[in-house]
């Protein structure tokens, strides 16, 4: 497959901070498809944040090869094009100081561009309920990042990349932001790859699965073809298919109260 093909080529990565004692990745190849949503699971430290703001050029990559949309995402890019190559949505983006001023919802849209792509922010701000009158400084952290999330999704992107960001979603506007992304995904060549703790209601929602550990991708499934649910079983059970790497997953169906706490605060929000 050649490099334009791909929403991401990663060629034996390794990044060391200047500070840093160890690499924070580690030898890493990755390959991600167009039209894909990949999750990155991984314990605190294992270099998800790393990862991300390297694919999103934050970070200048000195051993091995990075390739966004076929380009160096660390080089400059002068193209006015209406599409950016990466969206990172991460920490930083998350603590903008613009979203607690005492300015109006609109402005800071149009602030950002709402005029050239009115619709897609109209769509937006209709699916994460944000109301364009709001002032942002009486809002509360869920409201703001619903707005900062309007502001970030705005311009259309090619690889979105994003690194827990939902925290403060109620669940409601955390599954439409998924729905929004699986939409984006189906109906126009782009990927995102989300780093995330919370994986509540995910398991449909991501097309393949990586684990990251010590900045190396030690496992990496394919949600249709190498993970299914039993009753039969508590727990997980992994297996190496007869020797050949091809891991495959089986997991036990495991009680949880998101559907419930879903169907409530839709029914919730339908009322008011
Ligand atoms: N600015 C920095 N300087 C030096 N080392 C850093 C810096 N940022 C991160 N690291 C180190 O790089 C490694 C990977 O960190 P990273 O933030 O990518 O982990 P993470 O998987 O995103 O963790 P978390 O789940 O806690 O967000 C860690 O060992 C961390 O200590």
């Amino acid at each position: 497959m050649s490099s334009n093909d791909l929403a991401v080529e990663v060629h034996d990565l390794t990044y060391s901070f200047p500070e840093g004692k160890r690499a924070a990745i580690k030898n890493l190849s990755l390959n991600v498809e167009w039209n894909k949503k990949i999750l990155v699971v991984g314990n605190n430290g294992a270099g998800k944040s790393t990862l991300l703001k390297l694919l999103s050029g934050k970070h200048l990559c000195l051993g091995g090869d990075i390739k966004v949309g076929g380009r160096n995402p660390f080089a400059p890019n002068n193209d006015q094009e209406s599409v950016m190559l990466t969206t990172y949505l991460g920490t930083e983006w998350a603590s903008m100081a613009i979203i607690h001023r005492d300015i109006g919802v609109l402005e800071l849209l149009e602030s950002i561009g709402l005029s050239h792509y009115r619709a897609r922010g109209e769509e937006l701000v209709r699916i994460l309920e944000v109301d364009v009158n709001w002032r942002m400084f009486k809002l509360s952290d869920g409201q703001k990042r619903r707005v900062q999330l309007c502001m970030g999704l705005l311009k259309p992107f090619r690889v979105l990349l994003l690194d827990e960001v939902t925290v403060d979603l109620d669940v409601v506007a955390r599954d439409r932001l998924f729905k929004f992304l699986d939409q984006e995904t189906k109906t126009r060549k782009c990927s995102v790859v989300y780093a995330t703790h919370i994986f509540d209601g995910l398991a449909p929602w991501a097309d393949e699965i990586i684990c990251l550990q010590g900045g190396t991708i030690t496992k990496q499934l394919d949600y249709q073809r190498d993970i299914h649910f039993t009753k039969e079983l508590n727990g997980v059970q992994e297996d190496d298919q007869h020797g050949t790497g091809q891991h495959s997953v089986l997991l036990g169906y495991m009680k949880s109260l998101y559907p419930l706490a879903l169907h409530w605060l839709s029914r919730d929000q339908s009322q008011k």
